[in-house]
């Protein structure tokens, strides 16, 4: 049995569909987007996905639509103005109008380009995420955040758009390797400590089953995650306030990933931050060393970093002031008020930044 998790987007909702042969649903879910006049179809998939995106153009060629497979650069590469641009003349010379559908195929970083190609198309046409790693599941394809990075930094350029719907086909973790898995479980992990605290206590009870793609626990974590970002992106689509709770460990992740050139794996280096948001919080006096402490078990139990050696802090200090999260020259972090609570820090004084940098570069 296949689960259905609805979210809103404020004009009505759409499905994550978690469980298994869900890539055979795709052509119905595309032919139900573009209120039902779709007829072109661009799939836009990461290169380790070709044979999985030429099985779904066959599928939705065989329902009567035209498929254009538009293969990505891999990973965070395929992230920029350049290859938005590459598809927009794609999508131009097929003549795709307003009712034709863009599916991303692929892991947070193609789900986001598709997501932004799609936002920006004709200034926004449907789209169908079809996530392939953990992260992307969990995270990345739900919740209508799309968008692209910029020299300056992460995702500063994008659009909200929800997707039309999200098909968690699990069978296809299967060829994830074990790092990319691995990093898929920070934002697992993230969802434990803002909100659902039972998914700490699966984690910590069995370490060992949710490193592993087919473990006991895989799809209850799955859903877990998911019911908790569909819950905030439901209240709060476009972050006014809630949804920054799902920034959690990310004010310091994107400024690593920045600095070091986007050759950090996303959720290793929200894991990083999530330990520094841990030491900051605790530094405020807002939670106590038992908060850290679970941080690092948890963090370290399925083998996430828990540390930085060779960042710099001024560097990632700039870095951190294009968070989205700042106002005017108010850096302002997302720290737990308690496990499975959050609220923002504002402005933490200079010496106490440099002191939770410490706890973890050191
Ligand atoms: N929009 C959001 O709300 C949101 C949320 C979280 C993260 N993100 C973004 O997601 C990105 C990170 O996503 P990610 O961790 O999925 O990384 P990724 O998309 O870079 O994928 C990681 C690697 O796994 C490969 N891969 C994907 N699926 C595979 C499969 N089934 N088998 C074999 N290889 C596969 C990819 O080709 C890539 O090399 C970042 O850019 C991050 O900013 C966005
Ligand atoms: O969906 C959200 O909201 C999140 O913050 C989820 C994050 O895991 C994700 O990495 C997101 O892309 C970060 O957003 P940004 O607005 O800080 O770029
Ligand atoms: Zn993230």
């Amino acid at each position: 049995m296949n689960t259905h998790i609805q979210v809103g987007t404020g004009r009505g909702a759409y499905d994550v569909r978690v469980g298994h042969g869900l890539l055979r649903e795709l052509a119905d879910v595309t032919a139900a987007s573009g209120n039902g006049a779709a007829a072109r179809v661009a799939v836009l998939h990461a290169p380790r996905l070709r044979d999985t995106a030429t099985g779904a153009a066959g599928l939705l060629a065989e329902r009567g639509l035209r498929p254009t497979v538009i293969e990505l650069p891999d990973g965070e590469q395929a992230k920029t103005a350049d290859t938005a641009a590459r598809c927009w003349r794609t999508l131009g010379e097929n003549g795709f109008t307003r009712t034709d559908v863009i599916v991303g195929i692929g892991g947070g970083a193609t789900t986001d380009l598709a997501g932004f190609v799609a936002a920006t198309w004709l200034r926004g046409v449907p789209w169908i995420a079809v996530p392939t790693t953990l992260l992307g599941m969990v995270d990345a394809a739900v919740g209508g955040k799309t968008g692209i990075n910029t020299g300056e930094g992460k995702n500063l350029v994008g659009a909200f758009h929800p997707p039309g719907a999200v098909l968690c086909d699990l069978d296809l973790l299967g060829t994830l390797p074990a790092a990319d898995y691995t990093a898929g479980l920070a934002e697992v992990v993230k969802a434990g400590f803002i909100r659902d605290t039972t998914i700490l206590d699966l984690i910590e009870a069995d370490p060992e089953g949710a490193r592993t793609p087919h473990g006991p626990h895989t799809r209850g974590l799955v859903e877990r995650a998911i019911r908790v970002k569909a819950d905030v992106v439901t209240q709060d689509l476009r972050e006014q306030g809630p949804r920054e709770a799902l920034n959690y460990g990310h004010t310091l992740g994107h400024a690593i990933e920045k600095c070091a050139g986007f050759t950090w794996r996303h959720g290793e280096a929200v894991s990083v931050g999530m330990v520094f948001a841990a030491e900051l919080g605790r530094l405020a006096g807002l939670s106590d060393d038992t908060v850290v402490r679970r941080h690092r078990t948890v963090l370290g139990a399925v083998g996430l970093p828990l540390g930085h050696r060779g960042g710099r802090w001024p560097e990632l200090l700039d870095a951190m002031r294009v968070d989205k999260k700042v106002r005017g020259n108010t850096l302002r972090f997302i720290v737990l008020d308690g496990i499975g609570r959050t609220r923002v820090l504002a402005d933490p004084a200079p010496d106490r930044l440099a002191a939770a940098w410490a706890r973890v570069s050191g």
